[in-house]
């Protein structure tokens, strides 16, 4: 069955996608004349969502489709935050909340999120000057539209004071295996606040890191303009690119056999699994693309094998394959067979 919620953005090809997963902008929105979303009520807000639908009629002619979140049933919602295009919040209260999505270029608008508008692009690899150039242009024709709230003296105003400003989170997904290997994280990541960054997991603010990625994104929006922020962000992964690339050196060259041994392994688990919790997946797939990366793996896995099950092996989209009906020991059996599955044709 096509799931027109699987977007597979994370499939294309990008800069430096040996460390850098992904890229992401997003820009939060609220309207003058319109109680923000942490004050308003239910009726208040969908009255907002009727206006945005009929005043933003043009994004349908754009690749974008509208849907009430209340349509959707909860795999639907739960497939695109599994596919990071919305957040787990808009999955929840569903009556208020609506979206904007466009498959094509990767971009959604959420409606009644924390913001009355947050408008998002991914891009696979680490690419901000173009997605950059898209989401402003969204932006544009958006503010051409309605009223936005935004002050001279503070930017744009939003729910939480920490977005005031430029109001936006431009934040990259690392994959950061040799980093965590050699016990460096920590040092790295903590070092990213002094340059005005956040380091978060996976799932966004609160989660944890799964498959040795980790998000980072510019904690501050105000004082800068959105090229500048973007520009510090940019620098600074740079850097952890380097660090990241000199660990895998490192290790490879000090301990081959424990390494090789560890990704033979990982492969091993992967191929002949019958059962396999999502963590532990992801683990090891982390550990084939570090292989995979490092040339530690000889075996002809599709070099794209990571982006390719990232999302595919996770519980929304096993369900959506597969059946609503799955309880959780089925999901673990048929993630393991769709894993074997793939390494077995290879
Ligand atoms: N570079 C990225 N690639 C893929 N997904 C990302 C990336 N950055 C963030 N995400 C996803 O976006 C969602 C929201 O992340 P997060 O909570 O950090 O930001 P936010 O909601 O925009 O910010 P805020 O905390 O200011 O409301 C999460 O599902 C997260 O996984």
């Amino acid at each position: 069955m096509e799931n027109k919620f699987v977007n597979s953005w994370q499939m294309e090809a990008g800069k430096e996608k040996d460390v850098i997963l992904s890229s992401r902008i997003r820009l939060a929105r609220n309207l003058k004349k319109y109680k923000f979303p942490n004050k308003s009520n239910d009726l208040e807000k969908n009255k907002l969502i009727d206006m945005l639908r009929s005043k933003l009629d043009f994004l349908n002619d754009s690749g974008f489709e509208f849907y009430l979140m209340s349509d959707l049933d909860e795999v639907e919602r739960e497939v695109l935050h599994e596919e990071h295009l919305i957040s787990r919040g808009h999955t929840e209260s569903t009556t208020t909340k609506a979206l904007f999505l466009n498959n094509t270029n990767h971009l959604s608008i959420m409606i009644n999120e924390e913001d009355h508008l947050r408008l998002q692009i991914l891009k696979a690899g680490f690419e901000f000057s173009k997605i950059w150039e898209v989401i402003d242009q969204l932006d544009n024709q958006l503010d051409k539209k309605l009223e936005y709230a935004f002050s001279d003296k503070w930017g744009y105003l939003t729910s939480c004071p920490t977005n005031v400003g430029t109001a936006m989170r431009a934040s990259v997904m690392c994959h950061l295996p040799a980093l965590v290997l050699s016990g460096r994280i920590d040092n790295i990541l903590g070092a990213v606040g002094k340059f005005g960054l956040t380091v978060r997991g996976v799932a966004g603010e609160g989660s944890s890191s799964e498959a040795e990625l980790f998000q980072i994104s510019n904690q501050i929006t105000l004082g800068f303009n959105e090229k500048e922020i973007m520009e510090k962000l940019e620098s600074v992964i740079q850097q952890i690119i380097t660090e990241e690339r000199k660990s895998r050196e490192y290790l490879l060259r000090n301990n081959y056999i424990k390494l090789k041994d560890n990704v033979a392994r990982s492969f091993g688990i992967l191929k002949y699994a019958y059962q396999l919790e999502e963590a532990e997946a992801l683990k090891y797939l982390s550990r084939i693309k570090f292989g995979q990366d490092t040339n530690l793996i000889k075996e002809n896995i599709d070099q794209d094998l990571f982006s390719k099950l990232l999302f595919k092996i996770k519980d929304a989209h096993l369900k959506y394959n597969f059946g609503n009906n799955l309880n959780q020991e089925k999901l673990n059996i048929k993630r393991a067979e769709v894993i074997r599955n793939i390494l077995n044709e290879e």
